[in-house]
């Protein structure tokens, strides 16, 4: 069962990264394919001169720059024109990430070779595995792209990948995380084998540590899961067993609570989890600093 651990960056230092353990392989992916790229881009510069015959000296000047550019990560050019995929990760500058396309067009003019970038957002919703019912859930709030911690790991969690994930407060965690989760119930991998009907045992549960922080991410699955028609319950300490029993006893998809009142609801049977498909302990650090070690421990262990 995939499982998602999320937390934030314990020291400023440590704060500008977003570390992705489970996205190891896919950077390695990256530096082989930026380095065939590298020397696709010399043999390309290569071509040009041989064919253009521009003036040797200022095009032996522009391919240095060239190889310079490129040795030095960043790949400039194409060698035909066409677009081409491209990857690169700027998470610790918190600039959006080159997960998708950048069209890059070459122009040949009197042997000057000239470089023309066609921005575009790779990180724009409509590049991602999203239904159009979240896509316009997501428009109406006014999100049209994606957070670097987002696109990283949205096909991750989508395809069922355990994850780290950790960020800074507010780059988005949460949405990296409830945006997957639930179009991998309706459109993905854990679709077919996702419980559905009254009284259905829930098919996800996020831990959290604390009433406020657990009502905010619930309050994102309704938003979100509602437009999927999916529902959640939010179940936390203090406030009244009964409300919280009849939820679970009609039946839900995502479970969001406090790990002391989501234990007592075990104890007492309201609950069954053994038809989970994601489990997400949010703000990991903070749950294990505040001693609730031994209830997550009890809760994941069902
Ligand atoms: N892709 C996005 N585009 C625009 N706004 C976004 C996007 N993703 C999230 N947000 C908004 O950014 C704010 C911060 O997001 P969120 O609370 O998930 O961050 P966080 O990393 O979980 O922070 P914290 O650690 O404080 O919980 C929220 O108001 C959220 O709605």
């Amino acid at each position: 069962m995939p499982s998602i651990v999320v937390a934030e960056p314990q020291s400023t230092e440590k704060s500008k990264k977003i570390m992705m353990k489970a996205e190891a392989p896919v950077f390695e992916e990256d530096s082989k394919s930026v380095e065939k790229k590298v020397k696709k881009e010399k043999k390309s510069s290569k071509k040009t001169k041989l064919t253009s015959e521009p003036d040797p000296d200022d095009s032996n000047k522009k391919i240095k720059e060239k190889k310079r550019k490129a040795s030095s990560g960043k790949i400039k050019g194409g060698s035909d024109g066409d677009e081409e995929e491209r990857s690169e990760t700027s998470s610790e500058s918190g600039e959006p990430m080159n997960l998708g396309k950048k069209k890059k067009k070459m122009k040949f003019d009197e042997g000057v070779v000239e470089e023309k970038k066609v921005e575009e957002d790779p990180n724009a919703v409509s590049n991602f595995r999203i239904s159009k019912p979240l896509k316009d859930a997501l428009k109406s709030k006014g999100i049209e792209s994606l957070f670097p911690i987002q696109a990283m790991t949205f096909n991750l969690v989508l395809d069922g990948s355990d994850l780290v994930g950790r960020a800074r407060t507010g780059q988005g965690k949460t949405l990296a995380f409830v945006l997957p989760i639930l179009e991998s119930l309706t459109n993905g991998p854990a679709k077919a084998v996702r419980k559905t009907g009254y009284g259905r045992a829930p098919s996800v549960l996020v831990l959290l540590p604390t009433r406020e922080l657990a009502t905010q991410v619930h309050a994102d699955f309704e938003t979100y899961g509602g437009s999927l028609g999916l529902n959640s319950c939010c179940l936390y300490g203090g406030s009244p067993y009964q409300p919280q029993q009849n939820q679970l006893k009609r039946g839900v998809d995502i479970v969001v609570g406090t790990p002391g009142r989501i234990k007592d609801h075990i104890e007492r049977g309201n609950i069954d989890f053994r038809s989970l498909k994601f489990r997400v302990l949010d703000e990991a650090d903070e749950m294990l600093r505040m001693g609730f070690v031994e209830d997550v421990e009890l809760i994941l262990g069902m």
